[in-house]
């Protein structure tokens, strides 16, 4: 039976949970089950901490896991990305007072930088060539300026509230862009249970991504409308009974349907018909 690790809490366990079910897999029904076995995929699922899954999977005690790529950077734990699923978006960045840095990564030397990342802020430092002291709190490490445990700090940010909250402002670029990824071990052999389960989040993450588009269209206008919706492998033409004129369907990005809409309409489509695409398999 093939283990998989889900977050058991925070911003990334619903989402993760969430996605699993939609891919068809079994999830728990209460947030305090730990172990959920889905006999019908022959797949396992074990509810552990975000932080904690990169460890379980990089010793291959667990096949796969899905957890925040910050976290698999800063566990050192031999699990790789496998794949991008999409959510959990976050960058990874220094702050510190409006006073209190230069606002160049350089001026961070001699600092004493509070975080939960150790291993992410040490390699950066090292790659910037910037010596520093890192202090390792196990969260709320925006608190550490004002309590004078530290005079940066490096941590998630996503919409910045709580930087805000706190009067500290960003430090430099974003050290990492994160979002929720799905790990395994380098050089695992494929199972069977891993492609489909691959395959099956790819299906999720394609349904998320499009939505169908059909709409009838004058033949003598075809080109000019096709042109806006090629599809990805190409659009579906199908006659109508109405002398010159012919139906189109055709899968298009869910964030520009509503100017391809526009653009079909003036190029002379009409009856266009969006729908959402509850699974896919390409
Ligand atoms: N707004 C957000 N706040 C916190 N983490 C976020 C946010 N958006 C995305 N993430 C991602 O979620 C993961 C951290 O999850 P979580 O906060 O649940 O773990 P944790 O901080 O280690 O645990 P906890 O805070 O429960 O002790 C990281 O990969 C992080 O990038
Ligand atoms: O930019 P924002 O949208 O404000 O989000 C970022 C904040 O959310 C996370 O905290 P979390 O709730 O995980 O608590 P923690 O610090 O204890 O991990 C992160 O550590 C930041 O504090
Ligand atoms: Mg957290």
């Amino acid at each position: 039976m093939l283990r998989i690790a889900v977050p058991n809490k925070g911003t990334l366990s619903q989402p993760a949970a969430q996605m699993l079910r939609e891919a068809g897999y079994r999830q728990r029904t209460s947030d305090r089950d730990l172990i959920c076995v889905d006999g019908d995929n022959d797949v396992e699922f074990f509810y552990l901490r975000p932080r904690d899954i990169a460890t379980y999977v990089g010793s291959g005690d667990l096949a796969l896991g899905i957890t925040g790529r910050d976290l698999l950077l800063d566990a050192d734990s031999g699990a790789e990305e496998v794949m991008d699923l999409d959510f959990g978006g976050a960058t990874f960045r220094f702050a510190a007072r409006p006073d209190g840095s230069d606002g160049t990564p350089e001026g961070l030397a001699g600092r004493r930088i509070a975080t939960s990342y150790p291993g992410v802020v040490h390699r950066h430092l090292e790659k910037l060539g910037v010596s520093a002291e890192v202090i390792r709190l196990d969260g709320a490490v925006e608190n550490a300026i004002r309590l004078g445990v530290a005079d940066v700090i490096a941590d998630v940010v996503e919409t910045g509230a709580t930087l805000r909250q706190l009067g500290l402002v960003t430090v430099g670029d974003p050290i990492l862009r994160s979002s929720a990824i799905l790990i395994g071990r380098a050089g695992d052999p494929d199972q069977p249970q891993v492609t489909q389960l691959i395959r099956r989040l790819q299906g999720v993450l394609v349904a998320r991504r499009y939505v169908m588009i059909a709409y009838d269209v004058p033949t003598a206008q075809l080109d000019a409308a096709v042109a806006l919706t090629p599809g990805i492998e190409s659009p579906t033409i199908s006659p109508l009974r109405r002398e010159g004129w012919v139906a189109v369907n055709a899968m298009v990005l869910s964030a520009e349907v509503h100017r391809i809409m526009d653009e079909l309409y003036e190029a002379g489509a009409r009856a266009i018909l969006v729908t959402e695409i509850r699974a896919s398999r390409l």
